[in-house]
């Protein structure tokens, strides 16, 4: 590995370490309760151990699967010592990550044979979907690629605004339209745009009303209907926006958005600052969908791509 390579693979441990702290300070001192004066893993332990996740927002479904497994390990093994119950756990998330996360990668790529490459982000304001794109596009381009950003999301002027502002940072071309103007259509002129500049990536941002599904399944379907005059197999990512923060309302959200269309990955925000780092392993796992990036910070560089063996790493150190 190269000099530069170690260095930002350090610095990107660092920001993962950090922004996971709030969750693992909070996780392991209600482990470390639920196990207290205990030496086996016992049933008293077993259910302590299933609070601790459930309140971690790991979500029941989830949770109950750990559970299980434990079971069956406490089954085979009934003199389990609960000082094992942190590898035990860790093996058993780890097993869990990698079922969805099938994936290593740790750097920002997209797949050689799909140019333009099209991501089509969705989710509610607010949970960092602006900042999102903002962040990838700058990551893309770090690496070379050409991107073309577009303001599908035209619902609300200060959400165009807000996306020219990151454009404007970034130094990448933006196809936008007034307030009120037809999302498909944006979505299509960005395209025709980013195919006539040669761009890389392609990433549109859309509008996440979600007080109405049947409209908000009738519009992103007709965005995707409307790229694929352009590209025929676009998009080729349709990536939800969490914010890892609100806990059970981004598995509502999910859930929400899982209905109305295929998302094909998820992207996690904000979980600097949260104890609620679980949702991560529970989304991923309930939904059978697989994390890709996961935002760390507010700044343009606290986006990671998201890598199971790292966030184990870092969670269980
Ligand atoms: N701490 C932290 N803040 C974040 C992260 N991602 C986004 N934010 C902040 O969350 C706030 C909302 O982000 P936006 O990108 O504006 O959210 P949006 O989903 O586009 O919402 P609208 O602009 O309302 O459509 C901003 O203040 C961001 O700086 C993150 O990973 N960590």
């Amino acid at each position: 590995m190269s000099l530069f390579k170690r260095i930002f693979s350090k610095e990107k441990k660092e920001t993962l370490d950090k922004g996971l702290e709030k969750t693992k300070s909070s996780f392991f001192s209600k482990l470390s309760k639920a196990v207290a004066g205990k030496t086996k893993v016992d049933d008293d332990v077993l259910d302590n151990l299933e609070e601790v996740l459930v309140s971690s927002d790991v979500g029941v479904e989830t949770t109950l699967k750990v559970i299980e497994r434990i079971e069956e390990r406490v089954a085979k093994d009934k003199y389990l010592g609960t000082e094992e119950l942190n590898s035990i756990l860790r093996e058993e998330i780890a097993g869990l990550l990698a079922e969805t996360n099938v994936g290593n990668d740790t750097d920002f790529c997209i797949p050689a044979n799909k140019k333009p490459y099209v991501i089509m982000v969705v989710g509610v304001n607010g949970v960092g979907k602006t900042t999102t794109i903002g962040k990838l596009a700058a990551q893309f381009t770090k690496t070379g690629k050409k991107v073309v950003l577009g303001a599908a999301d035209t619902f609300r002027a200060a959400a165009i605004d807000q996306l020219q502002v990151w454009a404007d940072r970034v130094g990448v071309p933006i196809v936008r339209q007034e307030m009120g103007s037809d999302p498909a259509s944006v979505a299509y002129d960005t395209l025709k745009s980013g195919v006539a500049q040669d761009a890389d990536v392609i990433i549109i941002d859309t509008a996440g009303r979600l007080h109405n599904k049947v409209n908000l399944m009738n519009e992103l379907t007709k965005i995707k209907r409307v790229m694929q005059k352009v590209v025929a197999d676009a998009p080729h990512d349709v990536l939800l926006v969490l914010d890892g923060s609100t806990g059970q309302n981004a598995f509502e959200q999910a859930k929400q958005f899982t209905k109305a269309t295929e998302v094909t990955s998820l992207a996690v925000t904000k979980l600097d600052g949260t104890a609620k780092g679980g949702v991560v392993i529970g989304i991923s796992d309930q939904f059978q969908i697989p994390v890709k990036y996961i935002g760390v910070g507010e700044g343009i560089d606290d986006l990671q791509v998201f890598n199971k063996i790292e966030f184990v790493d870092s969670f269980f150190k």
